[in-house]
């Protein structure tokens, strides 16, 4: 696990503002929820964790150390749709992984190194409940088989952050319930820091630690490009008693925001 440090962050593309002056301390092993309207960052910033984007001003620190300019093994993403290589099998999808986790030159392993590997991808597939399914390509799988596959994927690199973009958005309640009850150990157990960006706030208070959001707190109608987005919330969902409002610079949002919350579980 490896804490995060967002330090005076600025997003611009062109004269469009995106994030403003961001400013966090993520603790290592914590499992940050953002939410926020459609269009106020939220990607833009997870992107920037995973070193797919680099911020226009400020800068991003992984355990101190500044971010390295892409996307490494120590990072693992799983989007809403499409993580994963459709015309390999589910075994083969995580061996991949493994492979490219452990040999990013050839992106193979060979001899004792592939048969472990295979050994670890097999244990992986069982864990997140996909064994009878290891021969299968994805089109035969549910969505919420894909998504486990795509978080087997994950995982294969052993990652410290684990950055998860809407991953459950796509799938029915049932299923839903089914991917929470999977993901919330598995944070557990393997110690990553999690960093989880969802439009659905019973999802971002029933999973995360900590729950944040973003927002746009000026507006200019003749220039909607002109301010950005900030931390308009900032809960700490591990302390007891009253929820810390930090940084709340808009107390009309509602109740999910003031309701008394314990520790999450
Ligand atoms: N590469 C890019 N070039 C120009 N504009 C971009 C780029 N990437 C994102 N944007 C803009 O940045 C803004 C934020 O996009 P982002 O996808 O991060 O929002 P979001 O909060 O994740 O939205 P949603 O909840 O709808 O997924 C949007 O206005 C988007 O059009």
């Amino acid at each position: 696990m490896s804490a995060i440090t967002v330090e005076n962050v600025w997003v611009e593309y062109g004269d469009q503002i995106v994030l403003e002056n961001l400013n966090l301390e993520v603790a290592s092993g914590a499992f940050l929820a953002i939410v926020g309207p459609s269009g106020c960052g939220k990607s833009t910033f997870l992107r920037m964790v995973l070193g797919q984007e680099r911020p226009t001003r400020g800068r991003m620190l992984i355990d101190g150390e500044p971010l390295p300019d892409e996307p490494g093994p120590d990072r693992g993403v799983v989007f809403q749709r499409y993580s994963v290589f459709p015309h390999l099998t589910v075994l083969g999808n995580v061996l991949l992984a493994y492979e490219l986790g452990r040999s990013r030159v050839f992106g193979r392993l060979f001899g004792a190194a592939r048969r472990e590997a295979r050994d670890k991808a097999e244990a992986l597939i069982a864990r997140v409940g996909l064994s009878a399914h290891r021969d299968k390509h994805p089109s035969a799988l549910s969505g919420g088989m894909q998504q486990r596959l795509a978080i087997a994927q994950a995982l294969a690199k052993n990652p410290k952050v684990l950055l998860l973009d809407e991953p459950f958005g796509a799938l029915d309640p049932g299923t839903r319930a089914q991917m929470h009850a999977l993901i919330k150990p598995l944070w557990a157990k393997l110690g990553m820091t999690v960093v989880m960006v969802t439009h659905d706030l019973k999802e971002a208070f029933s999973l995360g630690t900590r729950v944040i959001a973003f927002d746009k707190v000026r507006h200019d109608p003749q220039a909607p490009g002109r301010y950005g987005a900030r931390v308009t919330y900032d809960l700490d969902l591990t302390r007891e008693g009253p929820v810390p409002v930090l940084g709340a610079v808009k107390p009309d949002i509602g109740a999910p925001w003031s309701v008394r919350v314990v520790a999450a579980g």
